[in-house]
């Protein structure tokens, strides 16, 4: 149902096993938010990216994804996922066209066939991540960076109303991330939802809005991913007083820079 938001959470806890890694987790995003992911190294990231498509579990509280329990929505189709890992392994060499129309294949159901239209979605997703010239080749023959916008291709080409994508711009070159970041605005700006896990938000700066950090499994800062300010670093602060946003240029790897500091 439309009118519910495309992510509820509510004192969720995920986890694996009966290991709890995001703890007590609200979080509401509205149908077109477009949200960056933000937060250290294991601080639990890409295990709430992962609680959201039903591959870690969720252990305690509540998970909606696109009005429905975590792992209930039929259409799966309706959530494109690019994981964090970005190389597309398989003993069966498949071609870039190949892989990309799996995507298309998760928007029509299993058993169905891709018609004119899907190819046409296909050749246009990859086109949009600048392989259009790569379509016949294996997969295993593009460098890790072009792999990587494969499994953009592949999220892009289900046009799905959300997106959630896993450093989708790690390993990949300044003139490819611009290209990417073009793609996700026009994918944006038609209503899909976007929520990346990211360390770099300069990137795609132009496209993200809402900036959530985690910090040891819990939600630090969730607010406007706004201005020219420094970095925040991890920082304790919580919905209603947010400390200062993580501005575009933000980089949890690079040197922390104090909050009197200069650079
Ligand atoms: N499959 C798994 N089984 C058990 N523990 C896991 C699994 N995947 C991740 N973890 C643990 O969960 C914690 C958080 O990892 P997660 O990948 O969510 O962090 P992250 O914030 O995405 O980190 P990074 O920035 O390095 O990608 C880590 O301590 C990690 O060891």
């Amino acid at each position: 149902m439309s009118d519910r938001p495309a992510l509820r959470l509510r004192g969720a806890s995920i986890g694996y096993g009966d290991v709890a890694i995001v703890r007590g987790v609200d979080l509401t995003v509205h149908r077109g938010e477009t949200v960056a992911v933000l937060g250290s190294n294991g601080s639990g990231k890409t295990t709430l990216a992962r609680g959201l498509l039903g591959l870690a579990t969720v252990l305690d509280g509540e998970v909606e994804v696109l009005g429905a329990p975590v792992g209930r929505l039929r259409e799966r189709g309706r959530i494109g996922y690019v994981p964090q890992r970005h190389t597309v392994s398989g003993a069966v060499p498949a071609t870039v066209r190949e892989v990309v129309g799996v995507g298309r294949l998760a928007r029509l159901g299993l058993f169905r066939r891709l018609r004119p239209a899907d190819r046409t979605a296909v050749a246009d997703a990859v086109a949009a991540v600048g392989l259009g010239d790569r379509m016949n080749d294996p997969v295993a023959s593009l460098s890790g960076g072009q792999q990587r916008r494969v499994l953009v291709a592949r999220a892009l080409a289900a046009e799905p109303e959300l997106l959630i994508m896993d450093e989708p711009t790690a390993g990949v070159d300044a003139a490819n991330q611009d290209a990417l970041a073009a793609v996700l605005a026009g994918v944006t700006a038609s209503g899909t939802t976007l929520v990346v896990v990211t360390h770099e938000t300069a990137p795609l700066a132009g496209v993200l809005s809402r900036a959530v950090v985690v910090d040891h499994g819990r939600i630090g800062y969730d607010g406007p991913l706004a201005g020219s300010e420094l970095p925040v670093g991890g920082g304790h602060h919580h919905p209603g007083e947010p400390g200062r946003p993580p501005a575009p240029g933000y980089r949890l790897d690079q040197p922390r820079v104090t909050p009197e500091g200069g650079r």
